[in-house]
């Protein structure tokens, strides 16, 4: 694509030479990914900015660069105002605006946007649909997996495996969104057919000022849903009804709103809810008729996940029939409440929660169960949130019999004071353990465990490594968990 053409996207830059006749062959905004041809992009980032390295990628073959701050080159130098900003706009369009001819669904919230895009996968394939996902575990096109490092990869990323969905004909193409991607602007440009709210509560306080522009966040989702009539793309918002931020959710958007409830009125609603330890029923209440729905999946929770994706569903012309079949087949989503069994005689549980509300929920939904003591072996993952470390050394207090505190994804943080971050308000009277070796305090778990105990382990869900430092170490509760069951005997 030529440069000029590509620019139109930005209707104000500025450059002192003349740029008629570049083309180029792809925008970059790492310099050690550039090649021959490529535009670099220089992102300010958080940790180093990117424009300390222009001379890499001139050296490794752009042809052009964008920069928001004086940077010297011997190719064009295009300046803007704001070079994220730029980024999304340059990759929308050089990816030919993928998602105006993608159904594209957005999840957003605290907790359960994974397991909202599994169902909806789910959903779609039983409809026949080939689905293209984006989100924490992995990206997904049909069967195959590919890597990714944020819940919502960077604009670049992000245009890029949707024109890559576009050319292998994905129908149904959905995402997390995380409030990160939001505020800065990683999802600009994206045309959303339909924006799912699940709940707000607290998590990123390290990154938002508080849960107001947490919350302000979570919004631009609704409100980037627009005011387009187009009826060939008609747009909804599903919107959890039973959260205190549903208001200003519904606030935000002037298109058409489906609601979720388990409580009060509203378009779609759980009654004659039952929860046991084998799965959970209800009768499903929606504006298309109702069905009685028998699902493996456990826990309160995750009738609101079910819910939210109903909404979805019926958003994107999905029958009753269709919906109830595939929510009924789903087994569970790889790391949530997910059982290890060695043939032992007492539960292990691996699950995803790494916030105080999560951890309450599934903390929660294993008491209700229980008919013995319940371990529970949890730490906070470092250069995150450190406000929710009491919170959820409390919350592990509350609802076990015994906790196990330990390390999460230390990253750059001390691990033992990330650990004191959490114990420091406990009452010394309280019964838990530190253990800093991840390994080692889910065995002492393991050896505590008597018949029809529970242990929970939580935080790192389908994780397969453990971060400390700067390095990602293999790390695998499953597979600990597993071993130190056998070892056990
Ligand atoms: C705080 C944050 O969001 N950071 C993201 C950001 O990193 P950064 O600002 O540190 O980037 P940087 O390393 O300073 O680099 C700046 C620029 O220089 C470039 N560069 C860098 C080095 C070099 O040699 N050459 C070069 O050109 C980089 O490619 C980049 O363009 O840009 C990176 C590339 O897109 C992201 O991977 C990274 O996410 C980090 C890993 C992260 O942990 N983010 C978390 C906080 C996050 O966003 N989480 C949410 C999910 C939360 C949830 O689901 O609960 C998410 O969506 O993942
Ligand atoms: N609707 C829900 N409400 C509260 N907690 C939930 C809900 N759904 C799942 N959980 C809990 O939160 C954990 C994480 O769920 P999930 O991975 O689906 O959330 P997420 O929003 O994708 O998280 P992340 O922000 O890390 O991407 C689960 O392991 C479970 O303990
Ligand atoms: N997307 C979340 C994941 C947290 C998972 C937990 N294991 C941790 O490392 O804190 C985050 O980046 O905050
Ligand atoms: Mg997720």
């Amino acid at each position: 694509m030529y440069l000029k053409d590509l620019l139109t996207t930005i209707p104000f830059y500025q450059t002192e030479v003349n740029i008629d006749g570049i083309e180029i062959t792809e925008i970059e905004m790492d310099s050690r990914k550039v090649s021959a041809g490529n535009l670099f992009v220089c992102i300010s980032g958080f940790t180093v900015d990117g424009h300390d390295y222009v001379e890499e990628a001139v050296n490794n073959g752009a042809v052009a660069i964008i920069a928001e701050k004086e940077v010297k080159a011997n190719v064009p130098i295009i300046m803007v105002n704001d070079t994220a900003r730029a980024l999304s706009m340059l990759a929308v369009k050089f990816y030919h605006y993928p998602t105006t001819g993608l159904s594209l669904i957005g999840v957003t919230g605290t907790n359960g946007k994974t397991t909202v895009t599994y169902l909806l996968e789910k959903i779609f394939n039983h409809d026949k649909k080939k689905t293209g996902i984006i989100g924490t575990i992995q990206m997904k096109i049909g069967e195959n997996a590919f890597p990714t490092q944020n819940t919502t990869p960077n604009a670049l990323e992000l245009q890029r495996f949707f024109k890559k969905m576009v050319d292998e004909d994905v129908n149904q193409a959905i995402m997390e969104v995380s409030s990160h991607a939001l505020d800065l602007g990683r999802v600009h440009g994206c045309d959303y057919d339909v924006a799912i709210f699940t709940n707000l509560s607290q998590d990123h306080l390290d990154y938002h000022k508080d849960m107001d522009d947490y919350l302000r966040a979570k919004s631009l989702l609704f409100s980037q849903l627009g005011n387009n009539f187009n009826q060939e793309k008609q747009k909804f918002a599903i919107i959890n009804a039973d959260d205190s931020s549903a208001g200003l959710l519904k606030r935000s958007t002037a298109q058409p709103i489906l609601t979720y409830s388990c409580r009060q009125e509203a378009d779609i609603v759980a009654k004659d809810i039952q929860l046991d330890a084998a799965g959970t029923s209800f009768l499903l209440v929606t504006p298309i008729g109702e069905v009685v729905i028998k699902s493996k999946l456990i826990g309160m929770f995750n009738v609101y996940n079910m819910l939210a994706a109903t909404g979805a569903a019926i958003a994107k012309n999905v029958s009753l029939e269709v919906i109830k079949e595939a929510l009924e087949s789903i087994n569970g989503v790889d790391g949530r409440f997910e059982v290890v069994d060695a043939g032992q005689n007492f539960t292990v549980i691996v699950d995803y929660a790494h916030t105080p509300d999560s951890l309450e929920n599934v903390l929660q939904t294993v008491k209700e169960f229980a008919e013995n003591d319940i371990y529970v072996v949890v730490g906070c993952g470092g250069d995150r949130d450190r406000t929710k470390r009491p919170l959820m050394a409390k919350v592990a207090m509350e609802y076990s019999d015994f906790a196990i505190f330990t390390s999460d994804n230390p990253r750059t943080e001390d691990p033992v004071s990330i650990l004191n971050d959490m114990t420091k308000g406990l009452n010394g009277e309280d019964e838990y353990e530190v253990i800093v070796d991840r390994k080692e305090a889910i065995n002492k778990a393991i050896q505590y465990a008597k018949e029809n105990d529970i242990i929970l382990i939580a935080g790192k869900g389908h994780e397969t490594y453990q971060q400390i430092g700067h390095t990602k170490y293999d790390f695998d509760d499953r597979v600990i968990a597993k071993s130190a069951i056998i070892a056990k005997g």
